[in-house]
């Protein structure tokens, strides 16, 4: 078992070292430089050429009744850290903002306990490539990663949480996450002289007009004890002040706890484009991807169990914790293999996917910890 010291090294290089979707090399040689030190008794290394960032470890259990699958995303996020520490992200504009250098590290720490104190049952530990954006653990499911040897009977994995204390496990049965699908809009109007709006088509004006409408989907149209959100974080127009813009290019992301709700949003906002395409005599496109960030839905049977432990262990602080409207791709892993997401507390002063995201190192060992005696518990079951 690493220590405390041991863990936090491993976390600031990966701090250090963080890359977009699907562009994790650097992330991948460092985590296989790591599983490459372990004593290989027991471990079956994969690096599938499909999907050549992820990195699957098997380790073979003594007297196997099953695999369990733990799963760690490793990619990172376009955003510009701005915290002045030692550790500070190498690469400029990309930064662990939503912890996944916490998640490899709680990872790294469980594979390393069993690669030298071997499971009973097997353990398949999965580092995900592309959770932020294209559906890296929904490539690997379609994939057939998880086939033949490496099949898993049940899968457990875990994400940070800025509002919970440090090491704080929280979980809760039923619906943990939000499904969320993306939407790009793109609205066609017509260019012009800024002194002559009579002869041209303002993108500008249309798109105020329709990102104003879809505030009414949340406000007037869901069920105020349903949940739902429509976010459009991004908005690009224009080139100049004295042009009138001819295209506006909207995107944004579609949330509910159940698919339904999902596709009632996506239904108004199509309808609600349709509308101000009419006012505005212009042409309004919508696409909607939803890829594998389906509701992370908690199985019944493994998520009581792994409560009733979380609950009772004398070195775990346990809270049962509210659904997010936080994504997930594990939500498509899920719909496929029963399992179990929970959050670790890292009680960080900024947001998740905020430029000021510190979370507690704390927390790294008492993830480890937890995970190792629930693991533990459950092989003996
Ligand atoms: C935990 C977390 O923050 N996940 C992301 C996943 C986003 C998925 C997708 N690209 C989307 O924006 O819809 C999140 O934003 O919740």
């Amino acid at each position: 078992m690493l220590t405390e010291a041991e863990l936090i090294q491993i976390r600031r290089h990966l701090h250090q070292i963080p890359e977009l979707a699907l562009h994790e090399t650097a992330t991948h040689a460092y985590l296989k430089a790591v599983v490459d030190q372990l004593p290989a008794t027991w471990l079956t290394v994969r690096e599938p050429s499909e999907l050549p960032t992820a990195l699957l470890v098997k380790v073979a259990g003594s007297q196997p009744q099953r695999t369990i699958g733990y799963r760690a995303d490793i990619d990172a996020l376009p955003v510009d850290e701005t915290a002045s520490c030692s550790f500070h992200s190498m690469h400029p504009g990309v930064m662990h903002a939503c912890g996944h250098d916490i998640h490899m590290t709680v990872a790294l720490g469980l594979l390393i306990y069993f690669a030298e104190n071997q499971p009973q049952d097997n353990l398949i530990f999965f580092f995900q490539p592309a959770e932020e954006s294209e559906s890296g653990g929904k490539q690997a499911y379609d994939l057939g990663l998880f086939t033949g040897a490496w099949h898993i009977d049940e899968f457990y994995g875990l994400h940070d949480n800025s509002d919970l204390p440090t090491g704080t496990i929280g979980c809760r049965l039923g619906t943990l996450f939000a499904g969320t699908s993306e939407v790009n809009v793109t609205i066609h109007g017509t260019s012009g002289h800024a002194a002559f709006p009579h002869r041209a088509n303002d993108a500008v004006v249309i798109a105020a007009s329709f990102i104003t409408q879809i505030q009414t989907i949340v406000a007037r149209n869901i069920d105020p004890t349903a949940c739902g959100v429509v976010t459009f974080g991004k908005m690009t127009a224009g080139s100049i002040r004295n042009v009138i813009a001819g295209e506006a290019r909207l995107e944004g992301t579609i949330r509910g706890l159940t698919q339904d709700m999902i596709l009632f949003i996506r239904q108004r906002v199509s309808e609600i484009a349709a509308g101000v395409a009419q006012t505005y005599n212009a042409q309004i496109d919508v696409t909607f991807n939803q890829g594998g960030y389906y509701p992370v839905e908690n199985d019944p049977q493994l998520t009581a169990n792994f409560i009733q432990y979380m609950q009772r262990a004398a070195d775990v602080d346990f809270q049962e914790t509210p659904p997010a409207m936080t994504g997930e791709d594990f939500g498509y892993l899920l719909n496929q293999i029963p399992g179990t997401m929970f959050w670790l507390g890292v009680d960080s002063p900024g947001a998740l996917h905020a430029a000021n995201f510190q979370p507690h190192e704390g927390a790294i060992i008492k993830g480890v910890t937890a995970m190792r005696g629930f693991l533990t518990d459950r092989m003996a079951h």
